[in-house]
């Protein structure tokens, strides 16, 4: 396969592939930009390798930087950009299931690829355009298939996190697990337990994300990968994935926190601890707060208050998003974007009155006792039984 035309950043980035063959060596596009090219897909980041050891491609440029020159890695700064070079490396065994315990740097591009995950991963790009394709990640990607390169089981040995990547890419292009990768993810799903949090979370984050997330899912269970991934295993069962499975089928999150809102927010179970499960999984505080708001309002979205609306008025969208993936009548929607729409005020600020002009007025005190007058203004003014104007809230407050 030839490109005569190829996208803008990798244009751009062409003539550092030049420089480093005009010096002797060899030098590709590799990893995910490639494979996004072919699939016409918008590309994020531009990954070159080379047979340059690093301290070669640092002779043949003026400015770079030390980014991971140990594993190979030297970035080289361009009209402004920063490229990634990294020699062909292979890596030698692995005790903890992440990381190498040392890399070789080969001259060989075959050596490189061979070593990479997934063979729709695994292409190389060469300077004029010409894609080279070692282990038919072409075939693979007309079948829609993810299939580890070579043995899938010494894939996932190397690196336990590529069973969440093939997860992922499967979720996001709607692609399937080819069988032999399948079977390797299920027998060393377990490995899973020893990778950090973080790395999955944004693995499992992309895949819920991806079109056939509800695939991804099924597939989740039918592998039981469940009990290696952080949280609770008494919280999160196996049910409530298919549960959400299917609802996942037309329409996907768009954002990490209906991610988290619609994964653990619809856990309708008295006894477990929410706040726990949050914390498993190494969640920002404002994941967390987003979910610990949204999670009573998603289990009572059938009797939602105005009151209810309005202590969770700038999460509307979310909540709102999260209800159509879980396929909650139209009308019902209707009925709670109204009451937010309909809102009398947004948040305590929006009143006509503070507690500086309560005292002033002489309706009130400083102390615990305002804070109580305070609140039952906002609550009267919310549900609509006080007009929030001056006058009418000062004979509210003398009424009292
Ligand atoms: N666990 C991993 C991670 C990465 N790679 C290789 O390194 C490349 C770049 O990795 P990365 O940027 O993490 O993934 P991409 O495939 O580029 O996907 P994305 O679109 O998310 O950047 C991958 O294509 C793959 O060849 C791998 O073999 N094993
Ligand atoms: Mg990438």
């Amino acid at each position: 396969m030839h490109f005569d035309e190829l996208p803008s950043q990798l244009v751009a980035a062409k003539p550092i592939l030049e420089k480093i063959n005009q010096a002797g060596y060899e030098a590709y596009f590799v990893g995910g930009c490639v494979r996004d090219m072919i699939l016409g897909q918008e590309l994020h980041d531009v990954d070159i390798a080379s047979s340059a050891y690093p301290e070669e491609i640092k002779q043949i440029f003026d400015k770079t930087v030390d980014t991971g020159i140990q594993h190979g890695t030297v970035m080289v700064l361009d009209h402004g950009e920063g490229y990634e070079i990294t020699t062909f490396r292979t890596e030698s065994t692995y005790t903890d299931f992440r990381r190498p315990d040392s890399v070789t740097f080969v001259r060989s591009l075959e050596e490189d690829l061979k070593r990479r995950d997934f063979t729709i991963n695994a292409f190389a790009l060469d300077a004029d355009g010409q894609v080279i394709d070692l282990f038919n990640g072409l075939g693979d990607l007309e079948k829609k298939q993810i299939r580890a390169v070579g043995d899938a089981k010494e894939r996932f040995t190397e690196d336990a996190l590529r069973m969440m990547r093939a997860l992922r890419f499967a979720s996001k292009l709607d692609f399937t697990i080819e069988e032999k990768t399948l079977e390797a993810l299920e027998a060393l799903a377990p490995n899973l337990e020893k990778i950090a949090v973080e790395r999955i979370q944004v693995e499992f984050e992309k895949m819920l994300m991806g079109q056939a997330a509800g695939q991804a899912l099924l597939t989740m269970v039918e592998v039981d990968l469940l009990p290696y991934l952080p949280g609770q295993a008494e919280f999160v069962t196996n049910e409530h994935l298919l549960y959400l499975a299917s609802h996942l089928q037309n329409r996907q999150p768009q954002s990490l926190a209906q991610v988290w809102t619609l994964y653990l927010a619809t856990i309708v179970r008295p006894a477990v601890d929410l706040q726990k499960e949050l914390r498993s999984w190494k969640l920002s505080r404002e994941i967390m707060a987003t979910v610990g708001r949204l999670a009573p309002a998603i289990q009572k979205a059938d009797s939602l208050t105005i009151w209810d609306v309005y202590q969770i008025n700038d999460l509307a969208e979310t909540l709102l998003a999260v209800l159509k993936i879980l396929s909650f009548s139209p009308t019902l929607l209707r009925h709670i974007e109204e009451l937010f729409f309909n809102l009398p005020i947004r948040s305590a600020k929006d009143l006509a009155v503070n507690g500086g002009q309560l005292i002033k007025a002489g309706l009130a005190t400083p102390g615990p006792l305002l804070g109580k007058q305070l609140s039952a203004i906002e609550l009267a003014v919310v549900e609509g039984r006080l007009e929030n104007e001056q006058e009418a809230i000062f004979d509210f407050v003398k009424e009292q």
